[in-house]
Protein backbone atom coordinates (compact mmCIF):
# COMPACT_ATOMS: atom_id res chain seq x y z
CA UNK A 1 0.00 0.00 0.00
CA UNK A 2 2.77 2.32 -0.61
CA UNK A 3 2.54 4.65 -3.32
CA UNK A 4 3.52 3.36 -6.03
CA UNK A 5 5.89 4.94 -8.99
CA UNK A 6 9.61 5.82 -8.22
CA UNK A 7 9.51 5.94 -4.65
CA UNK A 8 11.11 3.38 -2.74
CA UNK A 9 9.20 0.98 -0.10
CA UNK A 10 10.21 1.91 3.74
CA UNK A 11 11.25 -1.46 5.43
CA UNK A 12 9.46 -2.33 9.04
CA UNK A 13 8.18 -4.92 11.17
CA UNK A 14 5.21 -7.06 9.90
CA UNK A 15 2.29 -6.31 12.22
CA UNK A 16 -1.15 -8.30 12.85
CA UNK A 17 -4.46 -6.66 11.39
CA UNK A 18 -6.36 -3.78 13.24
CA UNK A 19 -3.57 -3.86 16.03
CA UNK A 20 -0.84 -3.38 13.68
CA UNK A 21 2.49 -3.20 15.44
CA UNK A 22 1.26 -2.45 18.90
CA UNK A 23 1.15 -5.61 20.95
CA UNK A 24 4.95 -5.59 19.74
CA UNK A 25 5.42 -2.50 20.98
CA UNK A 26 4.73 -3.50 24.49
CA UNK A 27 4.92 -0.95 27.65
CA UNK A 28 8.60 0.28 26.80
CA UNK A 29 7.91 1.95 23.20
CA UNK A 30 11.36 4.06 23.34
CA UNK A 31 13.38 0.65 23.88
CA UNK A 32 11.34 -1.55 20.97
CA UNK A 33 11.46 1.55 18.88
CA UNK A 34 15.76 1.47 19.40
CA UNK A 35 15.63 -2.47 18.28
CA UNK A 36 13.67 -1.67 15.28
CA UNK A 37 15.81 1.09 14.61
CA UNK A 38 19.10 -1.53 14.64
CA UNK A 39 17.35 -3.86 12.61
CA UNK A 40 15.69 -1.65 9.39
CA UNK A 41 17.83 1.34 9.64
CA UNK A 42 17.44 5.51 10.19
CA UNK A 43 13.59 5.88 8.59
CA UNK A 44 10.97 2.16 9.27
CA UNK A 45 7.30 2.04 9.57
CA UNK A 46 4.87 0.74 11.63
CA UNK A 47 1.14 0.50 12.22
CA UNK A 48 -0.22 1.63 15.19
CA UNK A 49 -3.32 0.26 15.35
CA UNK A 50 -4.39 1.37 11.34
CA UNK A 51 -2.18 4.68 11.73
CA UNK A 52 0.42 4.41 9.41
CA UNK A 53 3.44 5.87 11.45
CA UNK A 54 7.24 6.15 10.48
CA UNK A 55 10.20 6.54 12.87
CA UNK A 56 13.53 8.46 12.44
CA UNK A 57 16.45 7.29 13.81
CA UNK A 58 19.43 9.68 12.39
CA UNK A 59 19.86 13.32 13.50
CA UNK A 60 20.19 15.21 9.70
CA UNK A 61 17.41 12.97 8.44
CA UNK A 62 14.73 13.93 11.71
CA UNK A 63 16.23 17.79 11.51
CA UNK A 64 15.35 17.72 8.00
CA UNK A 65 11.86 16.05 8.18
CA UNK A 66 10.99 18.69 10.75
CA UNK A 67 12.29 22.15 9.31
CA UNK A 68 12.00 21.59 5.28
CA UNK A 69 8.16 20.71 4.65
CA UNK A 70 5.53 22.32 6.18
CA UNK A 71 2.95 19.60 5.73
CA UNK A 72 5.13 17.90 8.00
CA UNK A 73 4.09 20.26 11.02
CA UNK A 74 0.84 18.71 11.49
CA UNK A 75 -0.14 17.28 14.97
CA UNK A 76 -1.85 14.23 16.41
CA UNK A 77 -5.30 15.20 17.58
CA UNK A 78 -6.78 12.46 20.36
CA UNK A 79 -9.87 12.66 20.19
CA UNK A 80 -11.68 13.17 23.85
CA UNK A 81 -8.67 14.49 25.56
CA UNK A 82 -9.27 17.81 24.46
CA UNK A 83 -10.68 20.64 26.92
CA UNK A 84 -13.53 21.72 25.13
CA UNK A 85 -15.02 18.80 23.49
CA UNK A 86 -14.26 18.59 20.18
CA UNK A 87 -12.52 21.43 19.87
CA UNK A 88 -8.72 21.38 19.47
CA UNK A 89 -7.70 24.75 20.80
CA UNK A 90 -4.22 25.73 22.87
CA UNK A 91 -0.73 25.16 21.08
CA UNK A 92 0.02 21.57 21.78
CA UNK A 93 -2.62 19.94 19.61
CA UNK A 94 -3.32 22.13 17.56
CA UNK A 95 -2.37 22.81 13.40
CA UNK A 96 -2.87 25.79 10.91
CA UNK A 97 -3.71 29.18 11.34
CA UNK A 98 -4.82 28.87 15.08
CA UNK A 99 -1.62 26.83 16.13
CA UNK A 100 0.65 29.10 13.86
CA UNK A 101 -0.79 32.48 15.73
CA UNK A 102 -0.87 31.51 19.18
CA UNK A 103 2.66 29.76 18.89
CA UNK A 104 4.40 33.37 17.72
CA UNK A 105 2.33 34.96 20.48
CA UNK A 106 3.60 32.80 22.73
CA UNK A 107 7.33 32.24 21.76
CA UNK A 108 7.03 36.58 21.49
CA UNK A 109 6.06 36.99 25.23
CA UNK A 110 8.33 34.23 26.69
CA UNK A 111 11.38 36.21 24.54
CA UNK A 112 10.47 39.57 25.56
CA UNK A 113 11.10 37.61 28.97
CA UNK A 114 9.17 39.39 31.70
CA UNK A 115 5.62 40.94 32.65
CA UNK A 116 5.77 44.18 34.26
CA UNK A 117 8.18 45.07 36.89
CA UNK A 118 9.84 41.53 37.68
CA UNK A 119 11.68 40.01 35.01
CA UNK A 120 11.15 35.82 35.05
CA UNK A 121 14.52 35.41 36.20
CA UNK A 122 13.51 37.09 39.44
CA UNK A 123 10.36 35.11 39.65
CA UNK A 124 11.95 31.81 38.77
CA UNK A 125 15.69 32.64 42.10
CA UNK A 126 12.37 33.43 43.87
CA UNK A 127 10.83 30.18 43.99
CA UNK A 128 14.84 28.62 44.11
CA UNK A 129 15.07 30.20 47.56
CA UNK A 130 11.96 28.83 48.95
CA UNK A 131 13.03 25.71 47.57
CA UNK A 132 16.50 25.92 49.26
CA UNK A 133 14.87 26.63 52.59
CA UNK A 134 12.47 23.73 52.15
CA UNK A 135 15.29 21.33 51.15
CA UNK A 136 17.40 23.23 54.56
CA UNK A 137 13.97 22.10 56.97
CA UNK A 138 14.98 18.63 56.72
CA UNK A 139 18.69 19.07 58.18
CA UNK A 140 20.48 15.51 57.49
CA UNK A 141 17.44 13.99 57.68
CA UNK A 142 16.83 11.68 54.70
CA UNK A 143 14.56 12.85 51.74
CA UNK A 144 12.66 10.26 49.94
CA UNK A 145 10.66 13.01 48.51
CA UNK A 146 12.76 14.81 45.75
CA UNK A 147 10.32 14.62 42.69
CA UNK A 148 7.47 16.05 44.74
CA UNK A 149 9.20 18.71 45.62
CA UNK A 150 10.79 19.61 42.39
CA UNK A 151 7.27 19.35 41.01
CA UNK A 152 5.29 22.36 43.56
CA UNK A 153 9.04 24.28 42.79
CA UNK A 154 8.67 24.08 39.01
CA UNK A 155 4.30 24.22 39.24
CA UNK A 156 5.27 27.59 41.13
CA UNK A 157 7.51 29.40 38.66
CA UNK A 158 5.67 28.40 36.42
CA UNK A 159 2.84 29.70 37.30
CA UNK A 160 4.11 33.01 38.97
CA UNK A 161 4.90 34.12 35.46
CA UNK A 162 1.68 33.01 34.27
CA UNK A 163 -0.75 33.75 36.83
CA UNK A 164 1.15 36.17 39.13
CA UNK A 165 0.25 33.52 41.97
CA UNK A 166 2.11 30.74 44.19
CA UNK A 167 0.96 28.06 45.68
CA UNK A 168 1.82 26.80 49.60
CA UNK A 169 3.16 23.31 49.24
CA UNK A 170 0.17 22.24 50.87
CA UNK A 171 -3.07 24.38 48.98
CA UNK A 172 -5.46 21.92 48.19
CA UNK A 173 -5.81 23.25 44.67
CA UNK A 174 -2.56 22.35 44.26
CA UNK A 175 -2.99 18.98 45.58
CA UNK A 176 -5.68 17.84 44.14
CA UNK A 177 -4.37 19.15 40.54
CA UNK A 178 -1.46 17.28 41.35
CA UNK A 179 -3.07 13.82 42.49
CA UNK A 180 -5.43 14.35 39.53
CA UNK A 181 -2.84 14.24 36.94
CA UNK A 182 -0.48 11.44 38.63
CA UNK A 183 -3.61 8.98 39.14
CA UNK A 184 -4.73 10.08 34.96
CA UNK A 185 -1.14 9.82 33.81
CA UNK A 186 -1.11 6.26 35.30
CA UNK A 187 -4.41 5.13 34.30
CA UNK A 188 -3.88 6.23 30.95
CA UNK A 189 -0.34 4.64 30.60
CA UNK A 190 -2.20 1.53 31.73
CA UNK A 191 -4.49 1.62 28.72
CA UNK A 192 -1.91 3.37 25.92
CA UNK A 193 -3.02 1.12 23.05
CA UNK A 194 -6.30 2.79 23.41
CA UNK A 195 -4.15 5.87 22.24
CA UNK A 196 -3.21 4.41 19.00
CA UNK A 197 -6.49 1.66 18.63
CA UNK A 198 -9.06 3.86 19.33
CA UNK A 199 -12.03 1.23 18.82
CA UNK A 200 -9.92 -0.76 21.99
CA UNK A 201 -11.38 1.28 24.98
CA UNK A 202 -14.93 0.20 23.81
CA UNK A 203 -12.95 -3.22 25.51
CA UNK A 204 -11.13 -1.27 28.32
CA UNK A 205 -12.12 -0.82 31.78
CA UNK A 206 -13.39 2.79 31.49
CA UNK A 207 -11.23 5.46 33.01
CA UNK A 208 -12.49 6.02 36.35
CA UNK A 209 -14.38 9.86 36.70
CA UNK A 210 -12.13 10.79 33.82
CA UNK A 211 -14.32 13.64 32.61
CA UNK A 212 -14.72 14.82 36.18
CA UNK A 213 -11.28 15.22 36.65
CA UNK A 214 -11.41 17.09 33.15
CA UNK A 215 -13.89 19.34 33.97
CA UNK A 216 -12.17 20.37 37.55
CA UNK A 217 -8.82 21.12 35.41
CA UNK A 218 -10.88 23.26 32.82
CA UNK A 219 -12.56 25.02 35.95
CA UNK A 220 -9.40 26.01 37.49
CA UNK A 221 -7.80 27.90 34.36
CA UNK A 222 -11.56 29.33 33.61
CA UNK A 223 -11.49 30.60 37.61
CA UNK A 224 -8.15 32.04 37.15
CA UNK A 225 -8.64 33.90 33.46
CA UNK A 226 -11.91 35.21 35.58
CA UNK A 227 -10.17 36.27 38.42
CA UNK A 228 -7.87 38.36 36.15
CA UNK A 229 -10.50 40.14 34.19
CA UNK A 230 -11.80 41.26 37.27
CA UNK A 231 -8.68 43.04 38.66
CA UNK A 232 -7.55 44.04 35.02
CA UNK A 233 -6.31 47.06 34.89
CA UNK A 234 -5.49 48.63 31.17
CA UNK A 235 -1.82 49.58 30.64
CA UNK A 236 -0.33 47.08 33.20
CA UNK A 237 0.04 43.63 32.73
CA UNK A 238 0.93 41.51 35.63
CA UNK A 239 1.51 38.55 33.97
CA UNK A 240 0.79 36.10 30.85
CA UNK A 241 -3.11 35.83 31.22
CA UNK A 242 -3.07 39.86 31.63
CA UNK A 243 -0.79 40.41 28.15
CA UNK A 244 -3.32 37.91 26.45
CA UNK A 245 -6.03 39.32 28.11
CA UNK A 246 -4.45 43.18 26.39
CA UNK A 247 -4.15 41.16 23.30
CA UNK A 248 -8.38 40.65 23.16
CA UNK A 249 -8.69 44.32 24.29
CA UNK A 250 -6.68 45.46 21.18
CA UNK A 251 -8.43 43.47 18.42
CA UNK A 252 -11.69 44.04 19.65
CA UNK A 253 -12.31 46.18 16.56
CA UNK A 254 -10.33 43.69 14.37
CA UNK A 255 -12.54 40.98 13.00
CA UNK A 256 -9.62 39.28 11.19
CA UNK A 257 -8.42 38.52 14.51
CA UNK A 258 -8.00 35.33 16.66
CA UNK A 259 -8.24 37.11 19.24
CA UNK A 260 -11.56 39.40 18.63
CA UNK A 261 -13.93 37.08 19.59
CA UNK A 262 -13.46 37.47 23.35
CA UNK A 263 -15.98 33.98 24.27
CA UNK A 264 -13.67 32.46 21.95
CA UNK A 265 -10.51 33.83 22.44
CA UNK A 266 -10.86 32.87 26.27
CA UNK A 267 -11.34 29.06 25.56
CA UNK A 268 -7.94 29.59 23.50
CA UNK A 269 -6.51 30.84 26.07
CA UNK A 270 -7.60 28.00 28.99
CA UNK A 271 -6.73 25.80 26.96
CA UNK A 272 -3.08 27.54 26.31
CA UNK A 273 -2.70 27.62 30.44
CA UNK A 274 -3.46 23.79 29.87
CA UNK A 275 -0.82 23.32 27.69
CA UNK A 276 1.33 25.06 29.46
CA UNK A 277 0.87 22.97 32.42
CA UNK A 278 1.04 19.27 31.06
CA UNK A 279 4.15 20.65 28.61
CA UNK A 280 5.82 23.03 31.13
CA UNK A 281 5.59 21.10 34.55
CA UNK A 282 6.26 17.17 34.69
CA UNK A 283 9.63 17.42 31.76
CA UNK A 284 11.32 20.50 34.00
CA UNK A 285 10.55 18.63 37.28
CA UNK A 286 12.18 15.62 35.76
CA UNK A 287 14.90 16.80 34.53
CA UNK A 288 16.01 18.28 37.71
CA UNK A 289 15.14 15.16 39.57
CA UNK A 290 17.43 13.18 37.50
CA UNK A 291 20.29 15.94 37.83
CA UNK A 292 20.57 15.36 41.05
CA UNK A 293 20.11 11.09 40.96
CA UNK A 294 22.88 11.34 38.21
CA UNK A 295 25.41 13.97 40.51
CA UNK A 296 24.71 11.97 43.93
CA UNK A 297 25.98 8.79 42.07
CA UNK A 298 28.90 10.47 40.42
CA UNK A 299 30.82 13.00 43.61
CA UNK A 300 33.57 13.12 40.90
CA UNK A 301 31.32 15.23 38.55
CA UNK A 302 29.36 16.74 41.06
CA UNK A 303 32.67 18.41 43.06
CA UNK A 304 33.52 19.65 38.81
CA UNK A 305 30.28 21.51 39.51
CA UNK A 306 30.37 22.88 42.72
CA UNK A 307 33.87 24.20 42.05
CA UNK A 308 32.88 26.12 39.06
CA UNK A 309 30.44 27.46 40.97
CA UNK A 310 32.40 28.81 43.75
CA UNK A 311 34.89 30.14 41.18
CA UNK A 312 32.05 31.79 39.84
CA UNK A 313 29.92 33.36 42.41
CA UNK A 314 32.69 33.24 45.36
CA UNK A 315 29.52 31.74 46.76
CA UNK A 316 29.24 34.56 48.19
CA UNK A 317 25.86 35.49 45.63
CA UNK A 318 23.01 33.29 44.15
CA UNK A 319 24.33 32.65 40.92
CA UNK A 320 22.22 34.49 37.69
CA UNK A 321 21.50 33.63 34.45
CA UNK A 322 24.46 35.93 33.17
CA UNK A 323 26.88 33.44 34.70
CA UNK A 324 26.15 30.69 32.52
CA UNK A 325 28.34 31.54 29.10
CA UNK A 326 31.10 31.71 32.05
CA UNK A 327 29.89 27.82 33.20
CA UNK A 328 31.08 25.32 30.70
CA UNK A 329 31.31 22.63 32.78
CA UNK A 330 27.62 23.48 34.11
CA UNK A 331 26.35 23.63 30.67
CA UNK A 332 27.74 20.25 29.97
CA UNK A 333 25.68 18.95 33.05
CA UNK A 334 22.95 20.01 31.98
CA UNK A 335 23.19 18.60 28.24
CA UNK A 336 24.44 15.22 29.92
CA UNK A 337 21.71 15.32 32.50
CA UNK A 338 18.75 15.74 29.20
CA UNK A 339 21.17 13.22 26.84
CA UNK A 340 20.78 10.43 29.64
CA UNK A 341 17.56 11.23 30.51
CA UNK A 342 15.77 11.41 27.31
CA UNK A 343 12.61 12.07 28.99
CA UNK A 344 10.48 12.57 25.71
CA UNK A 345 11.67 9.37 24.60
CA UNK A 346 9.98 9.10 21.29
CA UNK A 347 9.43 12.72 21.30
CA UNK A 348 6.29 14.24 20.23
CA UNK A 349 4.87 12.96 17.05
CA UNK A 350 3.93 14.86 14.52
CA UNK A 351 1.01 14.04 11.77
CA UNK A 352 1.77 14.44 7.68
CA UNK A 353 -1.22 16.97 6.91
CA UNK A 354 -0.84 15.99 3.39
CA UNK A 355 1.33 13.11 1.46
CA UNK A 356 4.50 14.34 0.34
CA UNK A 357 7.96 12.95 -0.98
CA UNK A 358 10.41 12.79 1.61
CA UNK A 359 13.89 11.65 -0.06
CA UNK A 360 13.29 9.25 -1.81
CA UNK A 361 10.23 7.61 -0.09
CA UNK A 362 6.62 8.65 -0.06
CA UNK A 363 4.82 9.98 3.18
CA UNK A 364 1.16 9.32 2.97
CA UNK A 365 -1.37 11.86 4.65
CA UNK A 366 -2.55 11.14 8.14
CA UNK A 367 0.76 9.41 8.87
CA UNK A 368 2.62 9.81 12.69
CA UNK A 369 6.46 10.90 12.75
CA UNK A 370 8.35 9.92 15.73
CA UNK A 371 11.87 10.78 15.85
CA UNK A 372 13.74 7.99 18.06
CA UNK A 373 15.24 10.37 20.19
CA UNK A 374 16.53 7.78 23.26
CA UNK A 375 18.07 6.29 20.56
CA UNK A 376 19.71 8.92 18.86
CA UNK A 377 21.05 9.75 22.56
CA UNK A 378 21.84 6.34 23.35
CA UNK A 379 23.38 5.68 19.94
CA UNK A 380 27.07 3.75 20.96
CA UNK A 381 28.07 5.19 17.10
CA UNK A 382 27.49 9.01 18.14
CA UNK A 383 28.05 8.96 21.81
CA UNK A 384 31.07 6.15 22.35
CA UNK A 385 29.97 5.25 25.85
CA UNK A 386 26.51 6.73 26.08
CA UNK A 387 26.27 4.41 29.65
CA UNK A 388 28.52 6.79 30.91
CA UNK A 389 27.56 10.40 33.13
CA UNK A 390 30.62 12.03 31.27
CA UNK A 391 29.53 15.83 30.75
CA UNK A 392 33.20 16.32 29.48
CA UNK A 393 31.93 15.09 26.29
CA UNK A 394 30.29 18.61 25.78
CA UNK A 395 33.49 20.13 26.37
CA UNK A 396 36.83 20.84 24.14
CA UNK A 397 38.92 18.39 25.11
CA UNK A 398 41.11 21.17 27.48
CA UNK A 399 37.71 20.98 29.37
CA UNK A 400 37.60 25.00 29.24
CA UNK A 401 34.77 25.27 26.49
CA UNK A 402 31.39 24.36 26.22
CA UNK A 403 30.76 22.80 22.93
CA UNK A 404 27.00 22.40 21.72
CA UNK A 405 26.54 19.12 20.09
CA UNK A 406 24.19 18.97 17.11
CA UNK A 407 22.93 15.37 18.14
CA UNK A 408 20.96 16.21 21.93
CA UNK A 409 17.60 16.95 20.02
CA UNK A 410 15.71 17.03 23.59
CA UNK A 411 13.28 19.82 22.41
CA UNK A 412 13.03 18.05 19.08
CA UNK A 413 13.95 20.43 16.05
CA UNK A 414 12.30 22.82 13.24
CA UNK A 415 8.72 23.98 12.92
CA UNK A 416 7.03 23.09 16.53
CA UNK A 417 10.60 22.93 18.40
CA UNK A 418 9.72 23.76 22.46
CA UNK A 419 8.51 26.94 22.37
CA UNK A 420 9.35 26.57 25.92
CA UNK A 421 13.46 25.92 25.55
CA UNK A 422 14.92 28.84 26.85
CA UNK A 423 12.30 29.34 30.00
CA UNK A 424 13.27 25.41 30.62
CA UNK A 425 16.77 25.57 29.95
CA UNK A 426 17.07 28.99 32.30
CA UNK A 427 14.91 27.43 34.73
CA UNK A 428 16.88 24.33 34.60
CA UNK A 429 20.20 26.39 35.06
CA UNK A 430 18.88 28.61 38.21
CA UNK A 431 17.39 26.00 40.21
CA UNK A 432 20.53 23.21 39.81
CA UNK A 433 23.13 25.42 40.53
CA UNK A 434 21.88 26.95 43.44
CA UNK A 435 20.85 24.08 44.73
CA UNK A 436 24.35 22.44 44.73
CA UNK A 437 25.89 25.67 45.56
CA UNK A 438 24.01 25.23 48.77
CA UNK A 439 24.40 21.90 49.18
CA UNK A 440 26.41 18.91 49.15
CA UNK A 441 24.36 16.04 48.19
CA UNK A 442 24.99 12.31 48.67
CA UNK A 443 22.52 9.20 48.05
CA UNK A 444 20.82 7.66 51.75
CA UNK A 445 23.47 4.69 52.95
CA UNK A 446 20.47 3.37 54.94
CA UNK A 447 18.57 1.96 51.46
CA UNK A 448 19.90 -0.34 48.39
CA UNK A 449 20.90 2.26 45.75
CA UNK A 450 18.40 3.36 42.91
CA UNK A 451 19.02 2.18 39.77
CA UNK A 452 18.81 5.03 36.79
CA UNK A 453 16.41 2.38 35.20
CA UNK A 454 13.23 4.80 34.08
CA UNK A 455 9.73 4.78 35.01
CA UNK A 456 7.65 5.14 31.71
CA UNK A 457 4.79 7.47 32.02
CA UNK A 458 4.37 10.53 29.55
CA UNK A 459 7.95 11.63 30.20
CA UNK A 460 10.55 9.33 31.69
CA UNK A 461 11.05 9.65 35.50
CA UNK A 462 13.69 8.73 37.91
CA UNK A 463 11.92 5.64 40.32
CA UNK A 464 11.76 8.02 43.92
CA UNK A 465 15.16 7.64 45.62
CA UNK A 466 16.28 9.19 48.87
CA UNK A 467 19.36 11.53 49.53
CA UNK A 468 21.24 13.32 52.03
CA UNK A 469 21.86 16.80 52.24
CA UNK A 470 25.00 18.52 53.74
CA UNK A 471 24.86 22.86 54.18
CA UNK A 472 27.97 23.88 52.26
CA UNK A 473 27.57 27.48 53.58
CA UNK A 474 25.09 26.93 56.79
CA UNK A 475 26.29 30.50 58.43
CA UNK A 476 23.77 31.66 55.74
C1 LIG B 1 13.21 19.98 30.04
C2 LIG B 1 12.06 20.49 29.73
C3 LIG B 1 11.34 20.29 28.42
C4 LIG B 1 11.53 19.36 27.42
C5 LIG B 1 12.55 18.23 27.37
C6 LIG B 1 10.55 19.65 26.39
C7 LIG B 1 10.43 18.94 25.20
C8 LIG B 1 9.50 19.20 24.22
C9 LIG B 1 9.35 18.45 22.99
C10 LIG B 1 10.22 17.25 22.58
C11 LIG B 1 8.33 19.01 22.28
C12 LIG B 1 7.79 18.55 20.91
C13 LIG B 1 8.30 19.42 19.78
C14 LIG B 1 7.77 19.00 18.42
O1 LIG B 1 6.63 18.54 18.32
O2 LIG B 1 8.49 19.12 17.42
C15 LIG B 1 7.82 20.11 23.06
C16 LIG B 1 6.76 20.92 22.68
C17 LIG B 1 6.25 21.93 23.46
N1 LIG B 1 6.74 22.39 24.66
FE1 LIG B 1 8.34 21.65 25.67
N2 LIG B 1 9.81 20.73 26.77
C18 LIG B 1 10.25 21.16 28.00
C19 LIG B 1 9.78 22.24 28.72
C20 LIG B 1 8.76 23.07 28.35
C21 LIG B 1 8.31 24.23 29.09
C22 LIG B 1 8.92 24.74 30.39
C23 LIG B 1 7.24 24.74 28.39
C24 LIG B 1 6.37 25.94 28.67
C25 LIG B 1 6.66 27.00 29.28
C26 LIG B 1 7.05 23.92 27.22
C27 LIG B 1 6.06 24.13 26.27
C28 LIG B 1 5.93 23.41 25.10
C29 LIG B 1 4.86 23.63 24.12
C30 LIG B 1 3.74 24.66 24.24
C31 LIG B 1 5.07 22.70 23.09
C32 LIG B 1 4.23 22.52 21.83
C33 LIG B 1 4.87 23.24 20.65
C34 LIG B 1 4.06 23.10 19.37
O3 LIG B 1 3.32 22.12 19.25
O4 LIG B 1 4.19 23.97 18.50
N3 LIG B 1 7.99 22.93 27.21
N4 LIG B 1 8.55 20.22 24.23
Amino acid sequence: DTKDGDFKVIPGPIGLPMLGNVLQVGNKMHIKFGEWAEKYGDIYQIFLGNRRSIVISDPKMMKEIFTVEPAFAGRAFFEGFEMYPNEPLGIVSTEGELWEVHRRFLLRQLRDFGFGKSTMEQLILEEVNETIAQLKSYGEKPISTVKEIFQVSVINSLWTIVANERFKHDDPRLLTMMADSFRMTDELMNRAVMFFVPWTRHFLPPLKDFEEVRDRNRLFYQTAVNEHKATYQEGTTRDFIDVYLAEIEANKDNPNSLFHNRIQAEKQLHAILGDLFFAGTDTSSNTLAWAVLYLAKNQNAQKKLQKEISSVTGDSRLVTVSDRPSMPYTNGVMDETMRMSSIVSTGVQHRAMTGKPFKEYFIPADTWIFPNLYYIHHNPKIWGDPANFRPERFLTADEKTYKKNDNLLAFQVGRRQCVGETLARDSFFLFLTNIFQRFSINLDPNVPEPSIEAKVGFVLSPESYSIILKDRNPQH
